[in-house]
């Protein structure tokens, strides 16, 4: 893994606004009932707004990172990244009691069921949750196993919370639960999962696995 400093913040932070109104986009895509000849005009000029991003082109995705701040970030991350549009982004908390958790509240996009959310965006979500929860426990890994279970359709356009913690430690395996509940805590959707610490991985601060 690669720890590198943070540079070009005033470049990341137009980068943030770019990856939101990107998000905007992909929303209005999904819903916008205008006439073919406006798709097709609107289509034109993204093209050539897109050869405008690709005129520049870094070599790597954004790295893992300690930002100015001293805080951990990854600005690239397909779950909480500022700069990825694919991110929600989430924002994760880390509760003084422990674990992790976010209120999140997803969109149109999200779609998998009618009216629903797709299992896979949620299993994303509590895999992500369930990964930070691990790291908080001074444990950061790769999950090795997530088993999800849907117990109701989780809704989009409404406030949902998901929530996580490390519940047991063997060796360099870590392992944690997760829900996605609504605010008043009813379980939509439960998960558990087995993290694995790479032989590799020692990160500044962390506590050193238990072997
Ligand atoms: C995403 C990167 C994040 C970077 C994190 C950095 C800092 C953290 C800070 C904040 C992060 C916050 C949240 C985000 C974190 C994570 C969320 C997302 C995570 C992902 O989305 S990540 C992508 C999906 N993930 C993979 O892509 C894994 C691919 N895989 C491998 O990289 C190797 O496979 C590895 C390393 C897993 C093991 O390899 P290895 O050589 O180190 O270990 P080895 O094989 O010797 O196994 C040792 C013991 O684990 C058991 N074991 C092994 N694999 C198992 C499995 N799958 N299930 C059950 N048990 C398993 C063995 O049975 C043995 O058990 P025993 O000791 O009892 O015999």
């Amino acid at each position: 893994m690669t720890i590198e400093l943070a540079s070009g913040e005033a470049q990341l932070a137009a980068l943030a606004v770019l990856a939101q109104q990107a998000r905007e986009l992909m929303d209005a895509v999904v819903l916008t009932d205008v006439d073919e000849t406006e798709i097709e005009a609107v289509t034109a000029e993204l093209v050539a707004l897109t050869e405008r991003l690709r005129a520049v082109r870094r070599e790597s995705t954004l790295p893992h990172e300690f930002a100015p701040d001293g805080t951990f970030r990854h600005l690239g991350n397909a779950v909480v990244g500022a700069c990825n549009p694919h991110a929600l982004p989430l924002e994760v908390e880390r509760p003084p009691e422990g674990g992790s958790r976010a209120d999140l509240n997803f969109r149109p996009i999200h779609e998998g069921p009618p009216g629903a959310v797709h299992g896979g965006v949620t299993a994303l979500i509590l895999d992500h949750l369930l990964g930070d929860a691990v790291a908080a426990a001074g444990r950061p890994g790769v999950t090795g196993t997530l088993t999800i279970r849907y117990k109701r359709l989780v809704p989009y356009g409404r406030p949902v919370v998901a929530s996580a913690e490390a519940t047991r430690v063997e060796g360099r395996k870590t392992w944690a639960d997760g829900t996605i509940a609504l605010p008043d805590g009813t379980p939509l959707v439960e998960a558990t999962g087995l993290f694995i610490t790479p032989e590799t991985w020692r990160l500044p601060n962390a506590d050193e696995p238990d072997e």
